[in-house]
């Protein structure tokens, strides 16, 4: 037993996310008796076919980049570079547009300063295509523009029919020799004993042989067509435009050219296309070309293509090209799925298949040899060894059929398979609960987790942010109710009360758009509608005429926990106005407003009374966002916001509650034994709070903030990290490292929630990655595992125990078909003597048995990473025990 643990170590072990492919190559090379091939890897990914496809990408990209760098320079040095001649043909003009497709789709692609110059620019280019910056394109007349410029859809592969899943299924070597013996013992059985007689043995072996193809063929197409489903649910992804001149969501397959896209901080571009307008615009093109320095997109450089990634910043984007148009769309289209890496178990059990196909093969040989030593003293016994009659003949083809029938009864194929079989039942379920698994391995590390390094903002609380508590010119106020909201406004002078209308209202990225069907409504993340909602809310009391133009813009990220706008005065003076985390706003501040609205030193009292205010907003589980701003004479082009010399307008204190059902969500994990840790961008108080309430801290944890985190050695953070249950302040840099401390200093598995593009690094890190689905940027959303379609903490619950749903079942199952198989074997060489061909067995053996009502016990089953060999030394007990034969 030892040694062949030590074998499937050695051979069949591979992590179960980014395996090396040296560690790939190993377990396949270590596989021996396959039956077939085609199916048994089926669902591994063909590494030849792997390297080759990286390779064309890596020429692809090559190329796109060069295509780039020689056109740029092209087009600043030789001038007059000749233009291809492009046809307007008569189907343009009837539909009413002016420019040609190609020409449209190469100014972007080919970054083409010049032709964008010819045509007018991006103003003139609009009204060739009959879009407006303003209003978009009209919905109406969608299906003749897409006929003319395309629709937003890559080439795709034809999916593969049900006859190929036969034609797969009947590639088992042993099938096919078992199809000879049925052969030639029908034409022998036929020729000795003549018709009908004759036919029955071959004719009986060509029927199970039929049944057992037909059904594997029908259980593999329909897991195929699970996985095509699965895969489609994937690739939808949809995005904002303006069309019919109200903001819209709508799926990037509906896109067309002429749509106004809004894009913003992680998303990836879905279409080519013209800037229009935004605020630094930085682009990461590294998907596409290969160069991993981010451009800023402006006015000058106006060209952006699709499939690059927003890394920071928010802009509006003209689309000019789509689909195959496109270079990603040319380069999506060269490029075939890789194939799921195989997940560990998979690979073990393939190991366990490939020993017991071993015993398998010695059984059936030792089994052919009893039998025809037997035929042959019995031969020589009566007739004589000299005299052979056909008979004989077929009576050897008999045996012969016998000892194959061992090898297909006893190589378990079904095995590796019926992991992938029970992970995509998994995932199917999981898809229904709200967690939409992208790598099968996920699914089955889940059922191992240790730990949780949970996200607070939406997947703790529900983020239906609302203001609750505002605090400005040193009074504190409750402002749920609309009396209380006139208390407000009664309570400061005119003066500051537009000073902070002004600050809501101009250094927002919230927007009020016209929807449809007329309504309004607040666009934006959560904390931004909720600032905006207040600010709606009290100039409904106050209604105050906004005269002053944005010049600059920086937009929120979570690494500076602030945003900045600048906007200009009608005195020729700016104003810069800045919000964001409040210890951080605080701190810039030297000054702030009285009850007049004038801009006063603050006291050291006052800076203490304000750091207690945001303390006792925070202790309440509410989240604090200061507000402050600073006039200047002039401002550089190029600078950042400065950083001191504020004057504080506010703090805000505003409710996210706890999202129902997350309290015995963590009761559950807690007693799986899966340690609940919050790691948030937020104040230390607020999550303190908000830990407190859900149960994941109590007395004793250690609530500790990024940057204290940040500064400890390693030896004071092995002490530190495994008391940690909240994490505050903390910027995605933090999250990362503690991942990666998590598994490398106390070897757990961890998973990983996140929404933000910079916790890429931290999801891709964990051994589960799980990134939000509604506020999730796509960018976090391509490094994770799970996709968590409703950002709810109860999700992820669900899918640990479905992880462990699906190694339970796995167990029950090889305990299953070892017992089959062992006592098919044992059977088949005990009976020898009796020619039975029986080879009436396949996988419709147990299709694991889950069901939704058994699922919430699975957390409760203590997880035991049982060696896989337990399980089959627990099987081999439990044959010897069975008495009956499933198989034959
Ligand atoms: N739009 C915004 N403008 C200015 N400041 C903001 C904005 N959104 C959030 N903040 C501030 O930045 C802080 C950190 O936000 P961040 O996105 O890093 O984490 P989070 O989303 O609050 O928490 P979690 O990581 O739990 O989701 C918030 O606590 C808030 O004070
Ligand atoms: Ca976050």
């Amino acid at each position: 037993m030892e040694r062949l643990e030590s074998y499937l170590k050695e051979h069949f072990e591979v992590p179960a996310k980014n395996p090396s492919e040296e560690a790939q190559r190993r377990w396949r090379s270590a596989v021996g008796l396959v039956k077939n091939r085609r199916r048994r890897f089926r669902m591994v990914p063909d590494l030849d076919r792997r390297s080759q496809d990286e390779a064309q990408r890596q020429s692809v990209q090559e190329k796109i980049r060069l295509a780039l760098v020689v056109q740029k320079a092209a087009i600043t040095f030789i001038d007059g570079a000749k233009h291809k001649e492009y046809r307007i043909t008569e189907d343009i003009i009837k539909a009413g547009f002016s420019i040609n497709p190609d020409e449209l789709a190469s100014i972007t692609s080919k970054h083409d300063v010049k032709a964008l110059k010819m045509h007018g620019g991006a103003d003139g280019i609009s009204k060739k295509i009959r879009s407006s910056f303003d209003h978009g394109i009209s919905a109406n007349d969608l299906d003749t523009r897409q006929n003319i410029y395309g629709v937003n859809r890559y080439a795709e592969k034809p999916s593969r029919s049900f006859w190929m899943f036969v034609w797969d299924a009947l590639q088992d070597m042993t099938l096919i020799i078992l199809m000879v013996c049925a052969l030639v013992s029908a034409v022998v059985g036929l020729a000795s004993e003549g018709w009908p007689k004759g036919m029955y043995d071959g004719l009986g072996i060509i029927l199970s042989i039929l049944l057992v193809v037909m059904v594997t063929a029908i259980s593999d197409y329909r897991q195929s067509l699970q996985f095509k489903e699965l895969d489609n649910e994937k690739k939808k992804i949809f995005i904002h435009v303006t069309r019919d001149g109200s903001r819209q969501k709508i799926s990037i397959y509906d896109l067309a050219v002429g749509d106004i896209v809004h894009l913003s901080i992680g998303d990836q571009v879905p279409a080519d296309g013209l800037y229009i307008h935004g605020y630094s615009l930085l682009i990461d093109e590294s998907s596409l070309s290969g160069e991993s320095d981010p451009v800023y997109i402006s006015q000058d450089k106006p060209f952006i293509l699709a499939g690059t990634k927003v890394q920071d910043g928010s802009a509006k984007m003209m689309v000019t090209a789509v689909g195959m148009r496109t270079e990603w769309g040319r380069l999506m289209s060269t490029l075939s799925e890789g194939g799921e890496d195989e997940t560990p178990l998979q690979v073990k059990l393939n190991g366990v298949a490939t020993i017991i196909g071993k015993i398998g093969l010695m059984f059936a040989t030792l089994t052919f040899v009893v039998l025809m030593v037997r035929f042959l003293i019995e031969k020589g016994l009566t007739v004589g060894l000299s005299k052979w009659y056909s008979t004989d003949a077929l009576t050897i083809v008999n045996y012969f059929a016998t000892a194959v029938t061992i090898i297909v009864v006893a190589v378990p194929e079904g095995l590796p398979l019926a992991v992938t079989l029970s992970l995509a039942f998994a995932m199917k379920q999981l898809m229904n609960d709200k967690a939409l698994v992208r790598h099968l391995s996920a699914c089955e590390t889940m059922g191992s987790a240790g730990t949780i390094c949970t996200d607070k903002t939406g997947t703790l609380t529900t983020n239906h942010m609302v203001v609750e508590k505002i605090w400005i010119s040193e009074v504190s106020k409750s402002v749920t109710s609309n009396n209380s909201l006139e208390d407000l406004t009664s309570a400061i002078s005119p003066a500051t009360l537009s000073l902070l209308l002004q600050g809501i209202f101009e250094n927002t990225s919230a927007e009020l758009v016209t929807e449809k069907d007329g309504k309004q409504t607040v666009l934006g993340t959560p904390t931004e509608r909720a600032i905006f909602e207040f600010g709606l809310k009290l100039e409904g009391l106050d209604a105050e005429d906004r005269t002053c133009t944005k010049v600059k813009v920086e937009p929120f990220n979570s690494v500076k926990k602030k945003m900045a706008v600048l906007v200009s005065l009608q005195n020729g003076m700016y104003r810069w106005f800045t919000k964001g985390a409040s210890e951080i706003i605080v701190q810039m501040c030297d000054m702030m407003i009285d009850g007049d609205g004038n801009s006063v030193p603050l006291s050291e009292a006052q800076r203490k009374n304000i750091l207690d205010t945001i303390n006792s907003f925070a202790s309440d589980a509410l989240r604090t966002l200061c507000l402050a701003y600073k006039e200047v004479d002039d401002f550089e082009d190029d600078a950042d916001s400065p950083t001191s010399g504020f004057t504080l307008v506010s703090i805000f204190g505003i409710k996210d509650p706890l999202r129902p059902g997350v309290k015995d969500a963590v009761k559950a994990c807690m007693s799986a034994g899966i340690i609940v840790r919050m790691v948030t961008g937020d104040n230390i108080n607020t999550a303190k709070a908000i830990a407190k309430e859900c149960g994941i801290l109590t007395d004793g944890d250690v609530a500790i903030e990024g940057p204290e985190f940040r500064s400890k050695s390693p030896e004071e953070m092995r002490d530190i990290i495994p008391k940690i249950r909240v994490m505050a302040r903390s910027l995605p840099l933090d999250k990362h490292t503690l991942v990666t401390n998590l598994r490398g200093m106390f070897r757990e598995v961890v998973a990983v929630t996140g929404d933000g593009t910079n916790d890429a690094p931290a999801l891709h890190e964990a051994d589960i990655g799980l990134a939000m689905g509604i506020a999730g940027t796509e960018v976090a959303k391509e490094s994770a595992d799970v996709i968590v379609l409703d950002d709810n903490f109860t999700t992820i619950i669900n899918v640990a125990r479905w992880g462990r749903a699906v190694y339970i079942n796995i167990q029950k199952f090889v305990q299953f078909q070892l017992t089959v198989n062992i006592v098919a074997l044992v059977i088949n060489f005990v009976s020898a003597c009796i020619t039975g061909v029986g080879i009436i067995y396949s996988i419709l053996s147990p299709m694991p048995v889950c069901h939704d009502h058994s699922i919430s016990e699975f957390l409760d089953i203590p997880y035991r990473n049982d060696n896989i060999l337990t399980l089959v030394s627990q099987g081999v007990l439990l044959s010897q025990r069975c008495n009956c034969c499933g198989s034959i």
